[in-house]
């Protein structure tokens, strides 16, 4: 029989936390075998998610408690900011050899520590990590995932920016100077410790923008973006609170670059994606819906002509706690333990 690794998930109480667990229960080759928290430390995974009630899982620890010399991966679903010192000690702790981990926090997603503490508001403290750390959109990155020791999931956000922009920006079809990407977010994005903001009544029957011209995923977006393009892209982003509780819906603008058409922007993204085994771009005349990823690891794309000349319309549909977090990770680990990439992620999204 193949072994299994032991894996550890740091923040198993949140939302990501969760989704890891009701994901990796059905992993061949995970066995899960430490859980934490912060204050729910003590608890039941069914105490505090009773969805999960059915699986045979540990009590939730605090990250102290945790038996490291008994654990071969870790997943850190933590708040950013409280991540980048506690990764830091485990990786110089006695342990800290063996250990592999994805983090899902923003901690180690961007690479100038400059364009960090702008946006994150203070100096990163564990800078020779964050230089170590492989960016962890697999479609773009397998081969330094695979040897990567820490691997810094992207953001929800910026994950359904780049899966439609990365390829085209790579190709030339789009000019990298004027992009604009509008998206939505279910409330579950913000966590479950958001609560004010995020009550059921301050979401429902409602939309609002926020972060305008602000967001602390622009510079992800942006970083990741130049990478593709070879030189400095400046991107507009706008995210908005939707009345939902999973799901993102980038729609974005680009315009077209001279001898490019809408046909040659789909050709481009359909060779890009045709073996992948989690993006998917839609037929024309098909929209994509955050309906039709929910639970699941894919991503949606569609590609609509412009009316106005020289422009292409795109969307992406994601689950932001699979594909846009907890999926993405596993799908990292995937690969950085050399497992069939698929894994634990093969089930179809749950409709309506
Ligand atoms: N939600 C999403 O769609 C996405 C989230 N992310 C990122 O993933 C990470 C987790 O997000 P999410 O699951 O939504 O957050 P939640 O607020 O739902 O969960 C946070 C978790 O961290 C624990 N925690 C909080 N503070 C500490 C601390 N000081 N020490 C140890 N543990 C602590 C909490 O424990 P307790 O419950 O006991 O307080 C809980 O388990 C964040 O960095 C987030 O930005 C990334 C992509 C998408
Ligand atoms: C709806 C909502 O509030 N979404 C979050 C993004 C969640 C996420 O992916 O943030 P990380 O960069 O920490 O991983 C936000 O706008 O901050």
């Amino acid at each position: 029989m193949e072994q299994r690794v032991r894996v550890a998930i740091l923040g198993a109480s949140g939302y990501t936390g969760a989704e890891l667990v009701r994901l990796l229960s059905r992993h061949p080759r995970v066995t899960l075998a430490a859980l934490t928290a912060n204050r729910k430390a003590g608890q039941t995974m069914a105490q505090v998610f009773p969805h999960l009630a059915g699986l045979d899982l540990p009590v939730l620890t605090t990250v102290e408690d945790v038996a490291w010399e008994d654990i071969d991966f870790v997943f850190c679903a933590l708040p950013h900011g409280t991540t980048q010192v506690l990764i830091k000690d485990l990786l110089d702790g006695p342990h800290g050899g063996r250990l592999r981990i994805a983090d899902l926090s923003a901690d180690f997603r961007l690479i100038d520590p400059e364009v960090y503490a702008q946006w994150y508001g203070h100096a990163h403290q564990a800078l020779a990590l964050q230089e170590e750390a492989v960016y962890g959109l697999t479609e773009f990155n397998r081969a330094r995932i695979a040897t990567a020791r820490l691997v810094a999931v992207p953001g929800c956000y910026p994950t359904s920016a780049q899966l439609p922009l990365v390829p085209l920006l790579k190709a030339g079809v789009i000019e990298a100077d004027d992009l604009i990407i509008d998206s939505k977010s279910g409330a579950s994005g913000a966590g479950r410790e958001a609560r004010e903001g995020s009550l059921h009544c301050e979401v429902s029957e409602g939309v609002h923008a926020y972060g305008i011209g602000a967001h602390r995923h622009t510079p992800e977006i942006e970083q990741e973006l130049s990478r593709a393009a070879g030189r400095p892209v400046r991107a507009t982003f706008t995210p908005h609170l939707m009345p939902m509780n999973r799901g993102i819906l980038s729609t974005i603008y680009a315009r077209l670059a001279p001898g490019a058409d809408d046909a040659k922007v789909r050709a481009v993204l359909e060779a890009a994606y045709a073996d992948e085994p989690f993006v998917r771009v839609v037929p024309a005349g098909t929209l994509v819906h955050t309906r039709h990823v929910r639970g699941s690891n894919l991503a949606l794309i569609g590609v609509h002509a412009d009316r106005v000349p020289g422009r292409v319309i795109l969307t992406c549909a994601e689950d932001n706690l699979v594909k846009g977090a907890s999926g993405q990770a596993i799908q990292d680990m995937n690969v950085m333990l050399g497992f069939e990439e698929t894994l634990g992620l093969a089930q179809a999204p749950l409709f309506p």
